[in-house]
């Protein structure tokens, strides 16, 4: 039986839920995939860091209340999150980078996968920062040093579009892309229909794990800017920059606002897109929208999102699907095991060379 060694970078909502998922779901993965996981170190600005080379016991951390986690007093504990030495020095095989998005440069999280590259790991993030700002320099980093720089999670959460598009779409050309992309803010807009007010509906869609740290990048729309610049690269094959995707967030509407647009049956969406001008450069923005009832994006409720790709041969093609959530966002992460997996399983490497190595000198 294969078996991964994981290092889980940030222990927050989607971490916690890998590691849950690992624990509920370990053995029937064993079974229907044929590898096994197992969690060797963990660190996290809060509770510090905790590293055993023969597997840490998730169940007991699962029991504790996340505020009040601290590794300090455990076996192999540190109130220091350690991050560098951890990605570069415990052995594992993939580094689960779920630290916090900043929409700015990235930072810290584009430094842990790049550590965690160079030093011959696979890497799986739902992060956006360090795939939109920083994605083009980590693939060919990846491909530098034979591992995998998977991140299906980091557009529309669990719900596979990055590769829907990638291994489904062949010999179609898509010519654009628009979608709801932000599990928070349509939400929100869905609460602000029901009569609540903004900052009430911001609370409830933190209570529920969907906002960023930071609630602004959600409100404002800098969160939908990147993932629409990740749409954009691997989609369409445009390399844009923060300032390409012109921005509006939905702050500005009220309840009032909205609840009038449903009364005419039209619905408040935000919406990114990233379309094909004729001179072959591409269109990105980011804005509300009052969509009419049929359009394809206009029902999407809740934190669900969606994206539309519009295809020459299909015409669009509309891919929906949980767009936010702990453990939907988890099983992100799993898919991109999964995926490393089966591509280093298929070229014959599981494990990068330097583990093959360690694991022959350990034996
Ligand atoms: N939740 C969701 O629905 C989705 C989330 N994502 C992305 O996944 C990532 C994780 O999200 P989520 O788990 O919800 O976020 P959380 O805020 O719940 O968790 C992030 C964790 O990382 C910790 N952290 C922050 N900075 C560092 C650091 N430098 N070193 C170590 N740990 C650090 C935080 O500690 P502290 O709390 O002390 O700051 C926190 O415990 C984010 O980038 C987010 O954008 C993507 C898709 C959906
Ligand atoms: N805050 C984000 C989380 C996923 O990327 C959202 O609400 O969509």
């Amino acid at each position: 039986m294969e078996r991964y060694d994981l290092a889980l970078i940030g222990f927050g909502g989607v971490n916690r839920g890998l590691a849950e998922l690992i624990v509920q779901r370990g053995d029937d993965l064993a079974h229907e995939m044929g590898f096994a996981l197992r969690v060797v170190a963990i660190t996290d600005l809060r509770a510090g860091s905790l590293v055993d080379n023969n597997g840490i016991d998730l169940v007991p951390l699962l029991a504790t209340e996340p505020h009040a986690m601290s590794f300090a007093g455990l076996t192999g504990g540190s109130a220091d999150p350690r991050n560098e030495w951890v990605i570069r020095h415990v052995p594992s095989d993939i580094v689960a980078e779920a630290t916090y998005t900043n929409p700015i440069d990235g930072e810290p999280a584009v430094s842990h996968v790049r550590w965690a590259l160079e030093s011959g790991k696979h890497v799986c993030t739902t992060n956006k920062g360090p795939v939109a700002l920083a994605g083009q320099e980590l693939k060919a980093l990846a491909a530098e040093h034979g591992v995998s720089f998977e991140f299906e999670g980091s557009v529309v959460s669990g719900t596979p579009i990055l590769r829907t598009a990638q291994r489904l779409f062949g010999g179609l050309q898509i010519e654009g892309v628009q979608g709801i992309l932000n599990g928070t803010s349509n939400y929100i807009l869905g609460r602000l229909a029901d009569g609540l007010d903004l900052q009430a509906a911001t609370a409830e869609a933190q209570e529920r794990g969907y906002a960023e740290a930071d609630p602004t990048a959600d409100l404002e729309g800098h969160d939908v800017q990147l993932k629409v610049m990740i749409l954009a690269s691997e989609v369409l094959g445009a390399e844009l920059s923060r300032e390409d995707v012109s921005c509006e967030g939905i702050s500005a509407l009220t309840s009032t606002e909205v609840q009038d647009a449903a009364s005419k049956g039209l619905h408040w969406k935000l919406v990114g897109s990233a379309k094909r001008r004729a001179d072959g450069t591409v269109d990105a923005r980011v804005a509300p929208q009052a969509l009419p009832a049929h359009h394809p994006l206009a029902g999407i409720p809740g934190a669900m999102n969606a994206v539309a790709f519009d295809t020459d041969i299909l015409g669009t093609v509309t891919v929906s699907g949980p767009g936010a959530g702990r453990l939907e966002t988890a099983y992100a992460l799993l898919s991109d095991i999964i995926a490393i997996h089966e591509r280093h399983h298929a070229s014959g490497s599981g494990a990068p060379a330097h583990r093959v190595l360690q694991e022959a000198l350990r034996d």
